[in-house]
């Protein structure tokens, strides 16, 4: 019996090794392993490594705290939620609170208002059962009330879909204008990963427009053609043209003259224009304002007929940073009633995006207005985070400008900076031998000596030899001081280090 329990155990584990030998790197999707997503990358796998670190061993490490300048997570950070927001959500979760007297002791009057005509626009009141697939068509009215009333041209409820953040919407499009290699979609450089990842994933082509570091990060519509007609000769079917306004990681607002063009662009060409405007509440500069694409196209008097337009919102960035709630929503307009079907039936594969994110979005669409009961303490909250952003913007683009070797255009908007570092050969050389890449070689010894992580501008692309680091303005703002003491001791050292 002990022989046959051996046998057994040793065809175990060989029937076992077999099947785990079945599952290998090497025989995975190549797309897969083709795919990037540098913002959670090599540096914040090594920040966590750290931080456990300091956990068990405290004192082991030059700092005391991990301090991630990596992702746009402003909650991590400590911003707090805005309470409206917060109130409806508790509210719809939880409708037998709007049975009890107290209620009105413990929430405001019109949290207690919209709970109930959001949950009067949910069949059943049930926050818990799935939805339309394009998300509750009430909240659906609302998002495209909140875009009319943005834009001042009409939207339409079917042609928002409600998604569980941006992310969703942007692979969606992938996967349904990407046939196979030959297909190509044109993307900023530098651009938000997302992108080169989804695009990736799904077999297609990254075509690349170089953003111009000189002119602030301008986009030059030469530029967009030249690279348009280069692919093209190439045999790549060019299917869009993605804009992300403000950008990330750059973090300028296009002028609107820069956003007709591209929209006569789009026209001419023939391209989808995919709008990522998750950053459109993030403008810090006074002569800047955010105009949304669909404003701008409708302005041309381009209609439905012109343009195909996907338009990206999020709840992730903003004055409400409510990355994790997951919501967002991508308006398309401009697609015909057949290309429509086939976007509803990929969205009812996942059948709903979940339904907290739905009023969420219907929510930052439509916040508290002049004369609502929280409107004062909405408006308080909403200023005070969105002042402090532009005065942390402006301390790291200054500090980073008063240091050798670092320039650093302005953070117009978003959240983040994108500092050029002027490295010194002996550095590349250096970073070459550690086979890195200048800039995540210098990020890497930034996040060791001072515990600040930050991503190398080769996770966003950059024109060839320039480096870059991206950094987020979310510390909290009676952190940034130590963040710039810290990273300015660091900067330094390095660079004497490495002068040649
Ligand atoms: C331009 C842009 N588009 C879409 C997204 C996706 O957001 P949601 O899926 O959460 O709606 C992000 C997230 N920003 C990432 C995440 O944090 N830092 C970044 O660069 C983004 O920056």
């Amino acid at each position: 019996s002990a022989l046959l329990a051996s046998r057994r155990s040793s065809d175990r584990f060989l029937f076992l090794f077999a099947m785990a030998a079945s599952v290998a790197v090497e025989n995975l999707n190549p797309k897969v392993l083709k795919c990037e997503y540098a913002v959670r990358g090599e540096i914040v796998i090594h920040a966590q490594r750290l931080q456990q670190q300091l956990q068990n061993q405290p004192g082991s490490l030059p700092f005391d705290e991990i301090l991630y300048c990596n992702i746009g997570n402003p909650q991590s950070l400590g911003q707090q939620p805005v309470t409206f927001f917060r109130e409806v959500l508790a509210l719809c979760d939880h409708p037998c609170l709007l049975e009890k007297e107290e209620i009105k002791s413990l929430f405001s009057a019109d949290a207690i208002s919209r709970a109930k005509q959001i949950l009067a626009t949910i069949p059943g009141r049930a926050t818990g059962a799935y939805s339309h697939s394009q998300g509750i068509k009430g909240l659906r009215d609302a998002i495209a009330a909140g875009i009319a009333s943005r834009d001042g041209f009409p939207a339409n409820a079917d042609d928002i879909f409600i998604t569980d953040g941006a992310s969703p919407g942007v692979h969606l499009m992938m996967q349904l204008l990407i046939r196979n290699e030959k297909d190509g979609i044109l993307c900023p450089i530098p651009q938000y990963p997302l992108y080169s990842a989804s695009i990736a994933l799904h077999g297609g082509t990254l075509v690349p427009y170089y953003l111009d570091e000189k002119t602030g990060w301008g986009l030059e519509i030469s530029d967009l053609k030249k690279q348009l007609e280069d692919a093209r000769s190439k045999g790549i079917d060019v299917r869009a043209l993605v804009v992300i306004n403000p950008g990330n990681p750059t973090g300028q607002v296009l002028a609107e003259d820069n956003q007709c063009d591209i929209v006569k662009f789009c026209k001419n060409e023939g391209l989808v224009l995919l709008a990522d405007e998750v950053y459109q509440e993030n403008i810090y500069v006074d002569n800047k304002k955010f105009n949304s694409f669909k404003k701008i196209a409708r302005s041309l008097g381009y209609g439905e007929d012109d343009l195909p337009l996907v338009s990206f919102q999020s709840v992730s960035k903003g004055y409400y940073g409510e990355c994790g709630k997951r919501g967002g929503y991508m308006e398309i307009t401009g697609f015909s009633a057949p290309v429509r079907e086939q976007i509803y039936k990929i969205a009812s594969v996942n059948l709903c995006s979940n339904i907290t994110g739905q009023i969420l979005a219907s929510l930052v669409m439509n916040p508290p207005k002049v004369g609502d009961e929280s409107f004062a303490s909405y408006k308080a909250e909403k200023d005070g985070i969105l002042e402090s952003l532009a005065r942390r913007a402006k301390a790291l683009e200054d500090a980073f400008n008063n240091l050798e070797g670092i320039t650093c255009n302005k953070a117009e908007g978003a959240m983040y900076l994108f500092p050029q570092i002027h490295l010194p050969q002996k550095a590349i050389e250096a970073a070459k031998a550690a086979k890195k890449a200048p800039d995540a070689f210098y990020a890497l010894r930034l996040l060791e000596s001072t515990g600040i992580v930050v991503v190398p501008g080769s996770g966003f692309g950059q024109v060839p030899g320039t480096w870059h680091i991206r950094c987020t303005i979310l510390p909290q703002e009676e952190k940034i001081p130590a963040v710039i003491t810290r990273f300015k001791a660091f900067h330094e050292a390095f660079m004497a280090e490495y002068r040649g």
